[in-house]
Formats: structure tokens, sequence, C-alpha cells
């Protein structure tokens, strides 16, 4: 089989690191190029010197796309839109992951109201997918562009899509509390997330707006249109990586026992290589560490209440493994090629 050329945007960010130290154990990648912002010219060995590479550094240049099958983009949100229409003009075939925000959102409005910045080729949204595999595999098999969902999204929807599609207009109220480790907020610095001020405490954030309420109420929306607004806190733990969701789900009406809600999950992720469904025990970052899994349980707390629980590792399954798992479906590679017993990164 031929190799596909890849390259990365942003290999110095901790998604961008992730994906480097995934990508080195996939058979069918030849990786070819890696950018930095502030460290271009330097070798990749000399930064991190567990990664065996004699890859140097490079400035973000779109000419490259004439040399690439794919790139992953891991740059701030505002970045990609501002080159993604050069990367086309130099290679109209090449596929992109954008593990950012810019790709996200069919609708400019909602996306620079919650980002606060323009879109710079709004032209290319209708074209790109949401590349949740699990949910939309089959628009992914055919994309050029996909917009790799956020790490809070990707835990709280996988935990959502199965009670939502099948109780579509009886959902009276969605209330989802998350807690991340530290490496959600990436490598940049900034003293709220020092060693002193984030150690031995737990942070609430973001509560009266998130900017991933947008992307999963859209999301959500195209599963029931009657669906209610999600209400979400974010919290930040003095831990390195993880999330861990706590979602807590209203109905209007009864609900069936506990073991055939259940039932409904085991049956919507039977096939899936990453979303367990656990039997007994509740799901931990520690049980998803360094994988790109993501453990699920529901628990039924009333007639109409229930609690879904998810857990994902934010750097894996909520960025970098996702957006190489996408990769495979796109190239038709098995799914989960390199995606297993990741080796542990920061
Ligand atoms: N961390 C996480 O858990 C998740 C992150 N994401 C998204 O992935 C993307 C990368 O995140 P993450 O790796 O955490 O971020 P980091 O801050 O760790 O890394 C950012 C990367 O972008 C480069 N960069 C910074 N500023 C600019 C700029 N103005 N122009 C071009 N390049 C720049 C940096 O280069 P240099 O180091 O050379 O300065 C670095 O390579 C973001 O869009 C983030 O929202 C998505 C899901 C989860
Ligand atoms: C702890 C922390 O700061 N987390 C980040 C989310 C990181 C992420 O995955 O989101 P994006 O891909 O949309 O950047 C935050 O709350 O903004």
């Amino acid at each position: 089989m031929n190799k596909v050329k890849v390259g990365i945007f942003g290999a110095t960010g901790y998604a961008g690191l992730n994906i480097f130290r995934i990508l080195s154990n996939h058979p069918y990648v030849d990786l070819k190029y890696l950018s930095s912002h502030s460290y271009s010219g330097e070798s990749y060995k000399k930064l991190f010197p567990s990664f065996n590479t004699d890859m140097v550094l490079k400035t973000s240049d779109p000419e490259i796309a004439r040399d690439l099958d794919a790139c992953f983009v891991a740059l701030p949100a505002g970045e990609t839109s501002k080159f993604v229409t050069k990367l086309i003009e130099y290679n109209n075939n090449i596929v992109i992951i954008d593990l950012g925000a810019d790709f996200r959102f069919k609708d400019k409005e909602i996306y620079e109201k919650t980002y606060g910045i323009k879109h710079n080729c709004p032209e290319i949204l209708t074209s790109s997918v949401y590349g949740l595999p699990e949910i939309n595999r089959e628009k992914i098999k055919k994309a050029k562009i996909i917009g790799n969902p956020g790490c809070y999204p990707t835990s709280i929807l996988l935990g959502l899509y199965p009670i939502i599609d099948r109780f579509k207009g009886s959902i009276e109220n969605i209330i989802a509390d998350s807690k991340s480790g530290v490496s959600g907020a990436g490598r940049k610095l900034s003293k709220e997330f020092l060693f002193c001020e984030v150690n031995e405490s737990v942070r609430p954030y973001g509560a009266k707006f998130h900017r991933h309420q947008p992307e999963m109420n859209d999301q959500i929306r195209l599963i029931s249109k009657d669906a209610p607004e999600l209400i979400f806190t974010p919290h930040l733990i003095p831990m390195q990586r993880g999330i861990l969701s706590t979602i807590y789900v209203f109905f209007k009406e009864d609900l069936p026992e506990e073991e055939k809600l259940k039932r409904l999950y085991y049956e919507r992720y039977k096939d899936e290589k990453f979303v367990q469904i656990l039997e007994n025990e509740l799901p931990t970052t520690a049980m998803v560490r360094s994988s790109n899994l993501c453990a699920i349980n529901i628990c039924k707390t009333s007639n109409n209440t229930i609690k879904i629980f998810s857990a994902i590792d934010n750097l894996i399954k909520g960025a970098s493994g996702q957006a190489v798992q996408n990769l495979n479906i796109i190239f038709g590679f098995p799914e989960e090629l390199s995606l297993t017993n990741i080796p542990e990164v920061i």
C-alpha cells in the first residue's frame, strides 16, 4: 500500500506532539513536515528528546501542500482559516484535519460570535465535516476538510447521542458538568495555569458561557430540533490529562427501566472500537489515560431522570487520537491503526 504523505502544523503544541507520537507507529504514514510558530529551524528531537527523529521544525508555509496528501492543523482557533484557502490552491486534493474550531460550525455567524474572530474562508464551511467518527463516519469517508471536535464536546456528545436519538421530543433539560486536566488549555504560558494556581484546587470557569456550548448545541439540534439548550459548566482540576463529564438529563415522560436504557447504548456502540459501555463500574479518567477510548456508563435516578458518565483523554480521543482516527477513515485504513497501546507523552 502507498504511504500517505502527512504534515503537522503546530507540532510543538500538546495536540501536535501527540499526533507525532501516534503517527510514529503508523505503517502507512510518511511524516514529511512539522511546523512551529516559535521554534522553526530547531531540531524536533532537541525540543522533545524522547522522540527518535531527525526532523527539523519549519515555518508554517502553505506551499508545502504540494508535497502532502494530508495535514493536521493543531493551531489556535482562527489561525487555520487564515491559510486553508492557500493550502487548497497549492493542492486541490489535500485532506485537512483541523483540531481547532475553525471548521466545526456550518454557520459562520455562530463561529464569529462564539470566538469573537472573523472567519477567513466561510465558503469552505459547507464542505467541512464535523469529525466525530461514531456519529458521522459515512460523511467523514468522503470529506476533504474535517473540523475535529472539541474535547468537552467529544465526551458529552458521545454520552448523549443514544438517549437524544431515542427520546427526541421528550427531553426537558440537559445539564453537563465536566472536569478537565490542565493540558486542555494547551502549552502557552499563562498565570492561571501555573502549578501553584492549579494544584490542590478545583476551579469552575466559563460559568455564564463557554465556547463549547454552541458547538454542542449545534450538534444536538441535528438529531433533535426540539432538544433544550444544554447547560454546561467546565472545571479545571489538578491533573495533567483527562476529562470526566457527568451529564444529567431530565425527561418530560417516565422512562423504561435502566437495563433497557443501557441496552440502547450497547446497541448504538456495539461495533465501535473506541466507545466502551461499562457494565457495573463508573468511568474514570485513569481508565482511558493515553488511549483513544471513551468510557461511558448510565444510571437511572428517578422515573424521569438519568445520569450519564463519560471519560476520555482530552489529548487523545479529545484531540490527536480522534484526528488520526479520521485520517484512517478517509484513507480507508483500519480505523484503529496506530491507535491502540499509545505510549504516554504529555
Ligand atoms: N489541548 C487539548 O486538550 C485540545 C486542543 N484542541 C485544539 O487543538 C489546537 C492546538 O491545541 P494545543 O496543542 O493544546 O495548543 P498549544 O498551545 O499547546 O500549541 C499551539 C501550537 O500552535 C502554535 N502557535 C501558537 N500561536 C500561533 C500563531 N499565532 N500562529 C501560528 N501558530 C501558532 C504553537 O507554536 P509554538 O509552540 O512554536 O509557539 C504550537 O505549535 C487548538 O486549536 C486547540 O483548541 C482541541 C482539543 C483538545
Ligand atoms: C482546561 C481548558 O482550558 N480547556 C479548554 C478546552 C480545550 C479544547 O479541547 O477545546 P478546543 O479544541 O475547542 O480548544 C477550554 O476550556 O477552553
